[in-house]
C-alpha cells in the first residue's frame, strides 16, 4: 500500500478551498505504488488524485517534474496534468508534505503485458521523446551508472561486508558483471528529457489503447536509448525474470521505430544499455530489500526478477533486442 501522510477531512476541505474544483465527495487512498502518498479524490465538478510526495521525492526536483508533466499534456500527450489552484500554483504543502492535484484518468494497468499492450507502449514512448524535444529545462539521472557501484557498496553490512548473497547465492556474481560492463558506457548517443520508469504499473490502459502515462518521478536529461532499454526490461520478460518474449520485445521496438528511428549507434548499444537497466532496478530493489522490515506496509520487490534479466541483457546482441533468436 501507499498512504504514508494521512489527509483528514477538515484538512482536505482547507486544501480545496483554494481551488475551483467544487466540493469532496468521497476521498480513499490508494493501495498501488510504492514511493509516495496517493489519494483518488471525486469532488463536484470531476475526479482527481491528490499526491502527497515523500521522502524520496526530492522537493527542489518537483517544478521540473511538474512542468515536463505540464508540457506533454500540453502536447496532446495522454499524460494527466498537473491542476492549478486559483492564484494558478500546482505544487502545494498539505500535512508537511509538498502535493499536488493531479487529472485522474481511466484505464488499468495490465498485468501480464501482451505484445498489443507493448507496441502501444512503444508508440507511446516515442512520443513522450519527440514531445520532449523542445523542453529545455535539464535534470541529471541520479541513479544512472554512476550511482550504481556506490549503491551496490551500500548493499552492506556496517563492516561493508556485502549483504547481496543474503538476498541470492548469484546475485553478488550478476551485479559484479552488471557494473564491469557499465563501466563501458556508451557515450555520444541522443539525449532528451526521459521518462525513467515505464513498467507496466505507470502505463494506464482502456481499450487496449495507452489512456495515460503517468509517475514522471525519475524523469531525468539522458540517453533516449536508455528510456527504450528500461521500458525494453520492465515489458518484455516474465515477472520473475526467467522468461524473455521475443514477440513482445518485436512489438514494443516495431512500435516505438514508428515514431522515433534510432540511429545505428543507438541499436548496437541496446544491449549494453537494457543491461544496465536491469542493474539499476536490481540494485534499487536490493537496497530496498535489504533496509525495508519484512513487517513494513510496503512489499518489497524482488531484485532477482531483474538480475535475471541482466544475465540474459549481458548476452543478447542488438537483434535479440528486437525479438530476433539467436539462429532464428
Ligand atoms: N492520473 C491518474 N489517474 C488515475 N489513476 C492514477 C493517476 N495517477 C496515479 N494513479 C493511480 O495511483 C497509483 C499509484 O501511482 P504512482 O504514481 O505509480 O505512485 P508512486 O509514485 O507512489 O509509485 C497508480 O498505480 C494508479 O492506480
Ligand atoms: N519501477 C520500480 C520501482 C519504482 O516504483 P513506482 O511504483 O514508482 O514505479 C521497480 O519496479 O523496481
Amino acid at each position: 500500500m501507499a498512504v504514508y501522510t494521512q489527509v483528514s477531512a477538515d484538512e482536505l476541505a482547507a486544501f480545496l478551498s483554494g481551488y475551483d474544483i467544487g466540493a469532496a465527495i468521497s476521498f480513499k487512498g490508494i493501495a498501488e505504488g510504492v514511493e509516495n502518498s496517493n489519494y483518488l479524490l471525486e469532488t463536484t465538478t470531476g475526479r482527481f488524485i491528490l499526491t502527497l510526495y515523500e521522502k524520496r521525492v526530492a522537493a527542489g526536483d518537483l517544478p521540473l517534474f511538474l512542468a515536463f508533466i505540464g508540457h506533454l499534456a500540453a502536447k496532446g500527450l495522454p499524460v494527466p496534468g498537473p491542476v492549478a489552484d486559483r492564484q494558478g500554483r500546482t505544487l502545494q504543502v498539505l500535512n508537511g508534505r509538498p502535493a499536488c492535484l493531479i487529472e485522474f484518468a481511466p484505464g488499468v494497468s495490465v498485468t501480464e503485458a501482451t505484445p498489443a499492450a507493448a507496441q502501444e507502449v512503444g508508440v507511446a514512448l516515442g512520443r513522450l521523446h519527440q514531445a520532449a524535444d523542445d523542453f529545455t529545462a535539464e535534470r541529471p539521472n541520479a541513479l544512472g551508472p554512476a550511482s550504481w557501484a556506490p549503491l551496490a557498496a551500500r548493499c552492506a553490512n556496517p563492516d561493508g561486508s556485502s549483504r547481496l548473497g543474503e538476498i541470492d547465492a548469484a546475485l553478488p556474481g550478476l551485479v559484479a558483471a552488471g557494473l564491469a560492463a557499465a563501466a563501458d558506457w556508451p557515450a555520444g548517443l541522443p539525449v532528451t528529457t526521459i521518462h525513467a520508469d515505464l513498467f507496466p504499473d505507470n502505463v494506464l490502459l482502456l481499450d487496449g489503447k495507452v489512456t495515460a502515462l503517468i509517475d514522471f518521478y525519475f524523469a531525468c536529461t539522458d540517453l533516449r536509448a536508455y528510456d527504450v532499454a528500461v521500458t525494453h526490461a520492465a515489458w518484455c520478460f516474465s515477472h520473475d525474470g526467467r522468461q524473455f518474449f521475443p514477440e513482445r520485445a518485436a512489438a514494443l521496438m516495431q512500435g516505438y521505430g514508428a515514431v522515433v528511428d534510432l540511429t545505428a549507434a543507438e541499436r548496437a548499444a541496446l544491449p549494453r544499455l537494457a543491461a544496465g537497466a536491469a542493474l539499476r532496478f536490481t540494485l534499487t530493489r536490493a537496497y530496498d530489500w535489504i533496509n525495508t522490515p519484512a513487517d513494513a506496509l510496503v512489499t518489497r520487490k524482488d531484485p532477482m526478477a531483474f538480475a535475471r534479466r541482466l544475465g540474459w541483457y549481458l548476452a543478447a546482441t542488438p537483434e535479440m533486442m528486437d525479438g530476433e533468436m539467436m539462429g532464428g
